[in-house]
């Protein structure tokens, strides 16, 4: 990936960052990086994630994976959450086409919404992802139980197209070694929202036929450019400038793909920044946006709402034609001499310049198209950037303790022990306005 963070300078944008203090800046970039460097050396837990591209067996998943596919297989269901769903959702729903199966990720718990995605797959022709690292979510399990009681009543075999990535011990290993499930392993020193460049996110991409070593040449042509300094490392531009910026008020990120097929990497970018980020008090709110959709949509608020906001742009250099035909309405006549392509291209750089113009900090991430190749490399270095703001801001990037209360809760909600957290929940406030 590329970056260019020319409008997110002072001499350009309210908050914006001043070259002086970006020179600064990097001699913070140079101290982390060798915090970095360290850490992946000695592969440390989190850190460990930017080993991956060297690490991760794509024989071994192809392996698992071919015990459980065949030339008939119409979908692939990803029962996981968080971490465990949005890597993996990214990847296919970048790269799937028509002509692949349909991948699909059960990654909430909502009756209706399930069962409606059961009752319409051919059950027989469907491979059955269980991924977990705790093996313990709640959700994931739940979701396997439901679907496995779904495949068993419609007299379908769910051992025989069921495939389990998660860690190295707790039930999903348990029924994997009971029922001699081809399973993998989530990586030591990985946490959830840093694996999509292991087993957790490339099992989904192998059934559908994805080129898992591309994903990661791409990765690691990423992990080539980081050097000390920002100036040299797009990934270490990108995180020190998003840190900056929130520093200087910008306390939200709006990720705004120029392209359908990166809605979905807009979902993970979220994960991955407020569950790194969010500590202390600290972090900067991700937003999940979309070009040149939300043009329509979220577009007032960045443009002349509060000066709290970053939008970050991932534009696609190469993107499909697909002319637009000429019409008689005068007002429109100028499209019918573009393509869509050129549209999109038009709406983004018209819509970079407007937020310039306003004066509102945006970056510029560029890949040349979407693909392995280039999607591996915009994965690991968000992954670079937001390992590098969590040095700067001097959180503990790799944990997330703060979403263990809820969880606490729930199953004490659910008579599944004594938890403060659920007696908490029956104390609450109430204020209630009804109709
Ligand atoms: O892979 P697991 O252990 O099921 O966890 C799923 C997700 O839940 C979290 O632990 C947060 O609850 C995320 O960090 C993780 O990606």
């Amino acid at each position: 990936m590329n970056v260019d963070i020319g409008n997110a300078l002072s001499a350009v944008a309210a908050p914006g960052i001043s070259r002086a203090a970006l020179e600064r800046l990097d001699e913070q970039v140079a101290d982390a990086h060798e915090r970095i460097d360290a850490g992946m050396e000695a592969g440390e837990h989190g850190y460990a994630a930017l080993n991956l591209p060297n690490r991760t067996d794509t024989d071994e998943i192809q392996v698992a994976v071919d015990r459980v596919t065949g030339p008939d297989t119409s979908a692939v269901l990803t029962v996981g959450i968080g971490g465990s769903a949005l890597g993996a959702a990214t990847i296919t729903d970048a790269l799937n086409d028509a002509d692949d199966p349909e991948a699909i990720y059960l990654d909430n718990v909502d009756p209706d919404w399930l069962s409606a995605t059961l009752d319409r797959l051919d059950l027989e022709t469907t491979v059955l992802n269980v991924v977990s690292r705790s093996g313990t979510t709640a959700e994931t399990l739940a979701n396997f139980l439901v679907v496995r009681e779904t495949f068993e009543e419609a007299g379908v075999d769910w051992t025989e197209r069921t495939i389990v990535t998660t860690g190295d011990g707790g039930p999903l290993r348990e029924l994997a070694e009971r029922h001699n499930l081809p399973s993998l392993a989530v990586p030591d020193g990985v946490p959830g929202r840093f694996s999509a460049l292991s087993a957790v996110g490339l099992v989904a991409a192998a059934v559908c036929g994805h080129d898992l070593d591309a994903l990661l040449r791409g990765a690691a042509a990423e992990a080539e450019t980081l050097t000390g300094s920002l100036f040299e490392c797009p990934a270490y531009a990108y995180g020190a400038v998003t840190y900056a910026l929130d520093a200087r008020g910008a306390s939200t990120n709006a990720m705004m793909p120029y392209a359908e097929s990166l809605e979905t990497y807009a979902e993970w970018f979220a994960q991955l920044w407020a569950e790194s980020l969010g500590k202390d008090d600290l972090g900067q709110t991700p937003v999940r946006a979309l070009g040149v959709t939300d043009q329509h949509s979220q577009l007032q608020l960045y443009r002349a709402g509060p000066r709290d906001k970053l939008v970050t742009f991932v534009t696609v250099q190469e993107t499909a034609a697909r002319p637009i035909p000429d019409t008689d309405v005068d007002d429109l006549s100028y499209l019918g001499d573009a393509s869509l392509g050129d549209l999109l291209d038009a709406e983004f750089e018209a819509t970079e310049a407007s937020l310039a113009a306003a004066g509102r900090p945006n970056v510029r991430v560029e890949i040349d198209r979407v693909d392995e190749f280039e999607l591996g490399g915009l994965l690991y270095g968000m992954e670079v950037a937001c390992v590098l703001a969590g040095e700067l801001y001097g959180v503990n990037t790799f944990e997330q303790p703060a979403v263990e209360w809820a969880k606490k809760a729930t199953r004490g909600l659910l008579g599944g022990g004594e938890f403060a957290e659920a007696e908490a929940v029956a104390e609450k406030t109430e204020l209630r306005v009804e109709r």
